[in-house]
């Protein structure tokens, strides 16, 4: 069967009018309105309607619609994937050891011009996220079969220029709406545009989702209060919106929300779809009213397609093939998902005149889906490969043609990535930064050890290097912990806006760390301040400089290995796990506590930070020369100590060079554990 809109080469213009159904037709003047410099772009479908003074805003809009849309003609033909299952070990096992799979898409094909919206149904597991993720260039694995956008493979450009809202809302949950939509807005259009008009521009994706109310509230996440589900998913999309995706994927975009909601939110999608994009969405149960705004639909059932075509001839199709739907079963997509799944409606009344589902066996369902599979094979798949094959659209032929270097071209500077990410990370992170517990934690800790070691003095020299050492483990421990976090919560972040190529990496980086240094920084410095001067060490303001900059080194090596171990593990218990025992290690080994080292094992205080910081502190607070009252009466050198003489205190500077080389080589290991260890 063939859908009815083949001949909707023209619809890459936005045109409405060619793509088939009568409802199509009402959106016809919006579409074209897009296409209007002047024009206001109002959504018919939503509620909130655009005030006068916005129209400068639409025409923002209108200038960055008519700037960027490339229209895009999906193409994907016998797309199959499997996974390697983990073995079970035993009697599951082939006697070739062989890897068990699992096939989850099998010879899925279909074709979504620009104009349209295809809806992919199917019951839970049929493998339509799956079908989803490998449309949007995202599917880890080898995929077989062909997906081209515009008759190419996917591409960075692409990437660009394709939206991909995932069933999980993945947001910063400290921002507000508006801040969400503005820090979007900044990375993603393009540099020509003022800030201002970027700042309107996602004033105006609030009015087009209905967002207005909840523009300044915080979006919230599973442990803060934030908005509902539906403005959530809302602001997902708008993210998506706001650079005028050629293509737009999204994942279950009205799971959880209400029929109204949920009807908003496709209707969007349609109006979306009509300003000349292309439109792919699964969806879990829609409405009838939800149905009909489909233009195409692709029915899944266990990875296997039992159709693709026009949302308006699916009834026809399978009543060509023996399946008509019960009495009062009004809606398409219930019909859909009941064969889908195997089941067949017997058409029969009883004397309520009730549609009954027929109990059908394991045994009938299977043999059920390998009929509609087949029946697909035979009937819907031979025209839909014909179509797929056809040439590209003159227009759209056109459009790659044009196409320059320019295009892979990131829309924004690296400064501006910069400051955008290093704002929106200071924005999100303040309330953790600058939290009430961690200045008590600090302080508290720092008063105590002032009142403990109270104007120590050379007399208790044992004492006074102890505080030393104290100062180097803690400087070690406090930022180790809180580096570990930074990647590992940014993760899906991080993965999610990577790929849809929002900012370089770099960028993203170097604000993701400078971000945090003010607080890291100005912490030790207030602990350092108080405890020096409490704790009676060398009253000199020189000697207490050189304690405080080594103090902050020792802080921004830690933060680095932080930082290093967070991005190779990605995760934060494993991440946790090994800097105890790191910490531990360095703690032991730095000589503080067990001088008498095996040889085999004594390098471990050369990888430690902690050594190195507690040297120098040492270095700074006595002299070569320096001689304290180790009994009543006799004088010892300072550096005869044991624990002092352990640490072969002779080039300070050395020890400097040492930190600096582990501060900057954590953080490239770092950087090179983000740009090789996640995806693109
Ligand atoms: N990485 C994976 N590991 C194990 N199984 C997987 C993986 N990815 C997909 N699957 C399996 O493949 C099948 C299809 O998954 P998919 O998420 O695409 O289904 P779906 O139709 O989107 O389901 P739902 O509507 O519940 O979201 C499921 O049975 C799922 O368990």
């Amino acid at each position: 069967m063939m859908p009815p809109d083949q001949e909707s080469a023209s619809s890459i213009t936005g045109n409405p009018a060619n793509i088939g159904t009568k409802t199509n037709r009402a959106h016809e003047s919006v579409a074209l309105q897009i296409d209007q410099p002047t024009s206001n772009v109002i959504n018919p479908c939503v509620d909130d309607q655009i005030p006068h003074h916005h129209q400068q805003a639409n025409a923002v809009r209108a200038s960055i619609l008519r700037q960027s849309l490339r229209p895009v003609t999906l193409k994907f033909e016998d797309v199959s994937y499997s996974i390697g299952l983990k073995s079970t070990g035993g009697a599951c096992l082939s006697s070739s050891h062989a890897k068990p799979i699992r096939s989850v898409l099998n010879g899925v094909s279909g074709i979504v011009r620009p104009g349209e919206l295809l809806a992919m149904l199917g019951p839970s597991g049929s493998g339509k996220t799956t079908l989803l993720t490998a449309l949007a260039g995202r599917l880890p694995g080898k995929i077989s079969g062909s997906i081209t956008y515009n008759g190419q493979p996917f591409s960075s450009a692409m990437k660009r220029k394709a939206g991909f809202v995932s069933q999980d809302d993945i947001l910063y949950p400290h921002l507000t709406v508006l801040e969400t939509l503005t820090y979007a807005a900044f990375l993603r259009l393009p540099k020509n545009l003022t800030k201002k008009e970027k700042i309107e521009q996602a004033e105006l994706i609030i009015m087009e989702l209905g967002l207005i109310r909840c523009r300044n509230s915080m979006v919230g996440g599973p442990l803060v209060r934030g908005i509902s589900g539906g403005e959530r998913k809302r602001v997902s999309i708008g993210q998506e919106m706001l650079v005028n995706p050629s293509l737009l994927l999204l994942d279950e975009p009205t799971s959880g929300l209400d029929s109204t909601t949920a009807q908003r939110i496709v209707a969007t999608l349609r109006w979306v779809a009509r300003g000349g994009r292309t439109v792919v969405t699964t969806i879990h149960q829609p409405s009838s009213r939800l149905y009909r705004m489909f233009d195409k639909v692709l029915v899944l059932s266990e990875g296997y397609p039992i159709y693709c075509g026009g949302a308006n001839l699916v009834m026809d199709y399978f009543a060509s093939i023996g399946y008509v739907p019960g009495f009062n079963l009004v809606n398409p997509a219930d019909f859909l998902l009941d064969l889908a799944n195997g089941v067949t409606t017997d058409t029969r009344q009883d004397d309520q005149t009730e549609f009954q589902v027929k109990p059908d066996t394991l045994d009938d369902k299977n043999s059920t889906r390998q009929y509609l599979v087949s029946c697909y094979k035979k009937h819907l798949c031979p025209a839909l490969k014909d179509e797929i094959q056809q040439c590209l659209p003159a227009r759209s032929q056109g459009l790659l043609a044009s196409r320059n270097g320019s295009e892979n071209q990131w829309t924004t500077s690296w400064w501006l990535q910069f400051k955008v990410l290093l704002s929106r990370g200071v924005k999100e992170r303040r309330h953790e930064s600058y939290s009430g517990l961690r200045i008590f934690q600090v302080m508290s800790v720092s008063i105590l050890s002032g009142l403990l070691w109270w104007h120590s003095g050379t007399v208790h020299i044992q004492d006074q290097v102890g505080l030393l050492f104290f100062f180097s483990i803690f400087w070690g421990f406090f930022p180790l912990f809180n580096a570990i976090f930074a990647f590992p919560q940014e993760r899906p972040m991080l993965i999610k806006e990577r790929s849809s190529g929002m900012y370089r990496l770099s960028s993203y980086y170097f604000a993701r760390m400078i971000g945090d240094l003010p607080m890291e920084l100005v912490l030790p410095t207030i602990f350092i301040t108080t405890t020096y001067w409490m704790g009676g060490l060398k009253p000199s303001i020189i000697s207490f400089i050189l304690t405080l900059l080594i103090i902050l080194l020792n802080v921004l090596v830690s933060q680095g290995l932080g930082l290093a171990l967070g991005a190779i593990l990605m995760d934060v218990k494993q991440a946790t796990a090994l800097s105890s025992v790191t910490m531990l290690v360095f703690l032991l080994a730095s000589g503080y506590y067990i001088q008498h080292i095996p040889g085999f094992i004594s390098w471990i205080k050369f990888v430690s930070f902690s050594h190195y910081t507690y040297k120098l502190l040492i270095g700074v607070q006595y002299s070569k020369n320096e001689v304290y009252e180790c009994r009543i009466g006799v004088h010892c050198k300072v550096f005869d100590d044991p624990a002092i003489e352990f640490l072969g205190i002779d080039c300070l500077a050395k020890d400097v060079v040492a930190l600096i080389l582990m501060l900057v080589g954590y953080r490239l290991l770092a950087y090179v554990a983000l740009r090789f260890g996640q995806p693109h």
